[in-house]
């Protein structure tokens, strides 16, 4: 038998088939509140950490299910061999089989070595953990100097994918801990504009570079970090200098090397990191730089805290595996498209947009480890924005669109800035989204509320219809700490990798960033070289050299 299956395949995939056809498309919200006073109890889990202030409620009742439904999901989990897949990873098992690596964020996070697992690198996380702790002190203290002695004030993270969206993220989220004195900026796109607009910002007596990569061969983040080192030089002069004011956050210690930076400088992570989990390695410095390292810890705790539930708790209550069986009815069952992130917290600004490559990256496959190719869907498009701006824009389609778009609304009880009336308006948002799209407005109470004459006007009662049935899962926490952000976080991690291990893909390698980088290489010459005539012979469509022969003829002289 294969080990990885289809997951069409397995027979609770086929019973759930039946299940979705004789009743999972019908499922009514307001009929199933209805006839279970109860459901809220029924499909509510907590999340409790005793050792941190981590905790959660996570509401799935108005999800398209039904017992019957839930159980089929729960029985597709054990047949796909979640629970083993997932011991797997916890054990330190070369589960990345396309680069046989093992899959380790959590033995970053594993403070009280609960795992352990036993891998090369794994008894190094805590030597390089107080390397971050005592260079983020330093600086922080000011004991850290420049070049002319003065202390630094600016942080730059250059950085893409991974090695910039964590970081970026967590920053944000938590900056009511923030070092105010202490301004970040993070520099990822290779459009110059990006660097142009930190350098101006800053002060290179004062300014601190931080070179991120895992694999340091990045062409975005080399680009930028030298760049930035060019115009540190311009006033430093001396290369020299370049020690205290660039460390290098990566796995290639050779590579940083040879970029120029000192060996104390550099903080070392290992190849069991996947870069979109990076964030709990030396890839948080700015984290730790931003927010302080006992903050950071705490971040590591409550995601550490995370781990313990997802590892030990049962199907029926594990909070990462039930988000996850709720998607796979979603995306393979009723065939929707995207799955939106709404935190209800201004502070969670960049949660969707991180969770988009660690979603979109990790599950976007069509590969079985098997080598087969599904027949089914596999990760979701992810989108979403900080409530209510996302009201204001998208959720237009989300009430009354064709499409059905499942939502993850997540939110604080308590505000890091309670101002007058705020909060309360800002929940009540919270709480009403969720209620209009599971139970809608039916044509019956939209015409109660127009006159007699508009009730004839057939286009504006159907217009004001909202079908509801449309499904949300609410999750809510005492107040975004960084205990409370490092579990939230992990318990997203998780569920996307339940997912791939039910649909038997590889979550942990991005084969798909690969193409367009090495035909970006082939086609820079040619813009380099700037000859027009040489575009035709060059061996690409006709469409690409057309596009070619007009930025040639149109660009800067
Ligand atoms: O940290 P690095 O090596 O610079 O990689 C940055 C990013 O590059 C690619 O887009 C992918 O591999 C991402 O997963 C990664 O996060």
């Amino acid at each position: 038998m294969s080990q990885h299956p289809l997951a069409s395949s397995l027979q609770a995939w086929k019973e759930l088939e039946q299940l979705y056809a004789s009743k999972g498309k019908q499922i009514n919200l307001t009929k199933a509140f209805k006839d279970d006073p109860k459901r809220f109890e029924t499909y509510s889990r907590s999340f409790n950490s005793s050792k941190t202030d981590a905790s959660f409620l996570t509401d799935f009742s108005k999800n398209l299910i039904d017992d019957e439904i839930y159980k089929k999901l729960l029985s597709l989990a054990k047949e796909a061999k979640v629970e083993q897949q997932r011991d797997d990873m916890f054990a330190g098992k070369p589960i990345n089989s396309s680069e046989g690596r093992s899959v380790l964020h959590i033995a970053l996070r594993d403070l009280p070595q609960d795992f352990n697992p036993p891998v090369e690198g794994v008894d190094e996380v805590k030597g390089e953990l107080e390397h971050m702790k005592q260079f983020s002190e330093q600086v922080r203290n000011g004991q850290w100097k420049g070049y002319t002695g003065k202390q630094i004030d600016t942080i730059v993270n250059i950085g893409i994918g991974g090695s910039d969206l964590g970081p970026v993220m967590v920053c944000e989220a938590l900056k009511p801990y923030a070092k105010r004195d202490l301004t970040a900026h993070f520099v990822s796109n290779i459009d110059g504009t990006h660097m142009a607009e930190a350098l101006r910002a800053s002060n290179p007596e004062t300014t601190l570079f931080i070179v991120a990569s895992k694999t340091f061969t990045t062409q975005e983040t080399i680009t930028n970090a030298t760049t930035a080192r060019d115009w540190f030089l311009k006033s430093a002069g001396d290369k020299a200098h370049v020690a205290k004011h660039f460390v290098a956050l990566s796995t290639n210690v050779k590579a940083a090397t040879e970029f120029g930076i000192d060996k104390a400088n550099m903080f070392k992570f290992w190849d069991w990191v996947g870069g979109r989990y990076s964030l709990w390695s030396a890839i948080g410095l700015s984290i730790c730089l931003v927010i302080g390292y006992n903050n950071f810890e705490q971040l590591l705790l409550g995601a550490h805290e995370m781990d313990l539930h997802y590892k030990n708790t049962p199907l029926d209550k594990n909070i990462p595996v039930l988000l996850a069986l709720f998607g796979i009815w979603y995306t393979d069952f009723h065939g929707c498209q995207a799955h939106m992130l709404l935190p209800y917290d201004q502070y969670m600004c960049r949660f969707a947009d991180y969770f988009q490559q660690g979603d979109m990256e990790s599950n976007g496959k069509t590969i079985t480890k098997d080598g087969e190719r599904v027949n089914y869907e596999t990760g979701p498009i992810i989108a979403g924005q900080a409530g209510t701006n996302g009201q204001h824009a998208f959720y237009q389609e989300i009430h009354q669109g064709t499409r059905l778009i499942p939502c993850d609304f997540l939110a604080p009880a308590q505000s890091h800035n309670p101002l007058g009336p705020h909060h309360d308006i800002l929940i009540s948002n919270f709480l009403a989204q969720p209620e209009a799209l599971a139970f809608g407005k039916s044509e019956e109470e939209v015409k109660k509320e127009l006159s007699a004459q508009d009730q004839q006007n057939s286009f504006l009662v159907k217009s004001k219809i909202f079908e509801g049935n449309r499904p949300t899962n609410s999750i809510m926490f005492p107040k975004l700490t960084p205990a409370v952000l490092g579990a939230l976080i992990a318990m997203y991690e998780h569920k996307i990798a339940t997912q791939g291990f039910i649909w038997g893909i590889n979550s942990f390698d991005q084969m798909g960033v690969e193409l367009g980088k090495v035909l970006a290489k082939k086609i820079l010459p040619l813009l380099q070289g700037g000859d027009v005539s040489k575009v035709d012979g060059a061996g690409h469509d006709s469409s690409t050299s057309g596009l070619t022969k007009y930025y040639l003829t149109h660009r800067q002289k």
